[in-house]
């Protein structure tokens, strides 16, 4: 499903103490995964916890147009899937909605058979590059027709015989590295990913577990390089997705804000390739405890207890934006209500997100008064902890560009802002977490829809 018929702006208020005990729903990038090995797995594959976002949906769909048969039964996904290798050939394109990682994992995981397949999306996805994927998918033998610079929609075609590469990802992205795993699935012999800079490692762990001949081998400066052996059998799995630390950064960042605030955020992925935004606001000052550290499916995992803080403004280097790159966002809100500046570094990946979030952000920034520099690839913010004359004051709502992530974060400073603030389009808030309005109201927050206007 393409989101974007019509926009819901909504309108979030300063607010009192935010209190209370919540649960995050499941993580996005495991979730997408878990629908797609689970579709191509031999056998049963059980999932609880799953996002049911629109983004994951999305790739549930597109693994039944290939064969697998997915059906929720209770509160678990239960999933047949086809068997590795025995993908059937898609009879529409295949529409991502708003999804990157749907999009670029399914490119390397169905883009290596020897039959057509086509790749679609809204309006967000069409813009982004894919020419990260579609390259290294040309060096394994893929043919691609492709819209100008790469873009959707993109049919590819696989060789008979593809060919297993050696790849060198050379911008630190999860979905690339993932993308030529998952068609080294489908090649004979062993495709080497080498990885300079590590990004989150939720595929190398969950096709492992699936049963896949996958290792690691880390150098002392920490280049990764990974081997997979394909055409290997994977087999059916039973998942329970840990809550996604990518949705807590929100409920997390208000509660640290909103004096008074005292909130628990119970069963969060503590993957240490996911944690930057935790230790960055620790950095800054942040109240935040992680009670109770346990492994739940091979994956650190933790309730986390988060009182109000007074932030102070830090250098975030440009080295932990892998560990921390969707929630640059809720990061540039906080340093908006800390004392000093917040320089962040690194920033480039967010130009080409479900937005510019650069520019996005330091323009929402901007919009609500904020003072802050956007640079080619940094974001100087320099924070006013009191809120003073911060919102919405000129009337025009911030521009979500259908970036889910702008949403939520400008949502969220409008709850300590002195003025309202106002977004132009919660709508799309549903592709990675439709719980937002009711979780966040639901601990105190002020925040409404506001009347619909056509888009
Ligand atoms: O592999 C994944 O699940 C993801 C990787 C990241 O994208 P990039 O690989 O483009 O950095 C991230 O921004 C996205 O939300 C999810
Ligand atoms: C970048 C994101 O997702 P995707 O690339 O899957 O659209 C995100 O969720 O912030």
């Amino acid at each position: 499903m393409s989101h974007g018929v019509a926009l819901k702006p909504a309108r979030s208020q300063k607010s009192a103490d935010l209190k209370g005990t919540v649960r995050i729903p499941g993580d996005k990038s495991i979730s997408h995964r878990s629908f797609m090995f689970g579709g191509l797995a031999s056998g049963e594959t059980r999932i609880t916890g799953l996002l049911e976002g629109e983004d994951v949906i999305n790739t549930g769909k597109t693994m039944r147009a290939m064969g697998a048969k997915i059906e929720k039964i209770g509160d678990e996904w239960i999933i047949q899937g086809t068997g590795n290798g025995a993908l059937l050939a898609p009879e529409a394109p295949l529409d991502f909605g708003n999804a990157g990682t749907g999009c670029r994992l399914t490119m390397g995981l169905v883009g290596v058979y020897d039959f057509d397949s086509t790749f679609i999306g809204d309006a967000s996805l069409t813009k982004r590059p894919m020419g990260r994927v579609l390259n290294p998918l040309r060096e394994m033998g893929v043919q691609v027709k492709a819209a100008e610079g790469d873009r959707l929609p993109a049919t590819l075609r696989g060789p008979s015989t593809p060919n297993p590469i050696t790849y060198r990802v050379p911008m630190a992205s999860a979905q690339v590295k993932s993308a030529v795993l998952l068609a080294g699935l489908n090649t004979p012999g062993i495709t080497t990913v080498i990885e300079p800079v590590m990004t989150r490692d939720h595929t190398e762990k969950m096709l492992q577990g699936f049963g896949a001949n996958l290792t690691v081998e880390t150098d002392a400066e920490g280049v990764r390089t990974i081997r997979l052996e394909g055409r290997g059998k994977l087999t059916g799995q039973v998942i329970d997705v840990p809550g996604d630390p990518s949705s807590t950064a929100f409920p997390l960042v208000a509660a640290l804000l909103v004096e008074g605030s005292d909130v628990t955020i119970e069963n969060v992925l503590m993957n240490p390739t996911r944690t930057g935004l935790i230790l960055t606001l620790q950095e800054m000052g942040a109240d935040i405890e992680i009670m109770n550290p346990r492994l739940a499916g091979g994956e650190d995992v933790a309730d986390l207890r988060v009182r109000h803080s007074q932030l102070k403004g830090v250098t975030v280097p440009a080295d932990r934006a892998p560990s921390m790159i969707d929630e640059y966002p809720v990061l540039a809100v906080a340093a908006a209500f800390a004392e000093g500046t917040t320089t962040m570094l690194g920033l480039e990946e967010l130009r080409v997100k479900e937005s510019d979030r650069l520019s996005a952000v330091a323009d929402g920034l901007k919009l609500n008064g904020v003072d802050c520099d956007e640079g080619e690839d940094t974001l100087v913010v320099r924070g006013r902890p009191s809120g003073k004359g911060y919102g919405n004051v000129s009337g025009a709502p911030v521009v979500t560009h259908l970036d889910h992530r702008i949403a939520m974060s400008f949502l969220v400073m409008g709850l300590v802002s002195e003025h309202a603030v106002t977004v132009d389009d919660a709508g799309i808030i549903a592709t990675s977490f439709p719980e937002f309005m009711d979780l966040m109201t639901g601990l105190g927050a002020r925040i409404e829809p506001v009347e619909s206007r056509a888009a």
